[in-house]
């Protein structure tokens, strides 16, 4: 008999007024995924981004619905530099989020800094840490994430997936390196495109003027390949936008109104 094979589901916007209001929903919309997660195998995968997002997670610090030691956090990119250095995505999630709140500290998974020398072993080490969470590799042929939450950048890059680079094809590793990033630092550690789109659910958050071209691009003309494009969670999988009026001003695609 043959598989039955679905179309990625179509993407779903939801436009708030301002950040503040992506903020108070996007913690719902976290909690709510925990809360699936934790009910149905009492742990929560989460991948976290660097940019813009770890301050819109602050409407889940002091919520006693967050179940923190349920957490397993991984970053879906990261800057290869120290983990104290200010352009480390795990220093900005440690100062916005996780030095407020009671996660514990082993179940952050940040990369292994004593391989910083070495971009290989270190985006194969990062790949291990996966592979320790989510099985064998050969068993599970791509980690399959509670949630990811992504940042987007005004070239339409997501994680350290760039416009027109040759990552962009990436079809077997799990996590990935980068040397010539054209954002600095050049040298980074990605997810690939296989494991995002594996992810149960994928969120965008992305608010300011400054996002509203991209933006536009990305969902109405997707057919341009930018790499916020590709993601396009596979069947059950759902990727859901939060984005404020700023950035949505030029955008056609159908907004819905937010739910859980
Ligand atoms: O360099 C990066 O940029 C993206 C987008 O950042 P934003 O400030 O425009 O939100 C971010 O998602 C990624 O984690 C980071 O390494």
């Amino acid at each position: 008999m043959s598989a039955i094979h679905h179309a990625p589901s179509a993407p779903i916007l939801n436009v708030f007024a301002n950040a503040d209001a992506i903020v108070d929903a996007l913690a719902s919309f976290v909690i709510k995924a925990q809360k699936d997660s934790v009910e149905k195998k009492g742990r929560f995968t989460i991948a976290l981004s660097g940019g813009s997002l770890p301050k819109m997670l602050r409407g889940l610090i002091g919520n006693p619905a967050v179940k923190w030691d349920k957490w397993h956090v991984y970053y879906a990119d990261e800057r290869v530099v120290p983990l104290d250095h200010p352009d480390s995505n795990h220093l900005s999630c440690t100062t916005n989020l996780f030095s407020k709140v009671p996660i514990p500290t082993s179940q952050i998974h940040t990369i292994d800094t004593s391989l910083l020398h070495d971009l290989e072993e270190l985006s194969d080490a990062y790949e291990k840490e996966l592979i320790r969470e989510f099985a064998q590799k050969d068993a599970a042929r791509f980690p399959v994430f509670d949630l990811i939450l992504l940042g987007m950048g005004p070239d339409g890059h997501t994680a350290s997936l760039f416009p027109g680079h040759e990552l962009l094809a990436e079809d077997d590793r799990w996590v990935a390196y980068i040397e010539d990033s054209p954002k600095p630092p050049p040298k980074r550690v990605t997810f690939t495109f296989p494991v995002i789109n594996h992810a149960a659910r994928v969120a965008f958050v992305a608010a300011g003027a400054e996002k509203q071209d991209i933006l536009s691009t990305v969902l109405d003309n997707p057919e341009a390949g930018l790499p916020a494009s590709r993601v396009k969670p596979a069947f059950p999988g759902q990727l859901y936008w939060f984005v404020d009026e700023a950035a949505a001003v030029k955008v056609a695609f159908p907004s819905t109104p937010f739910k859980l």
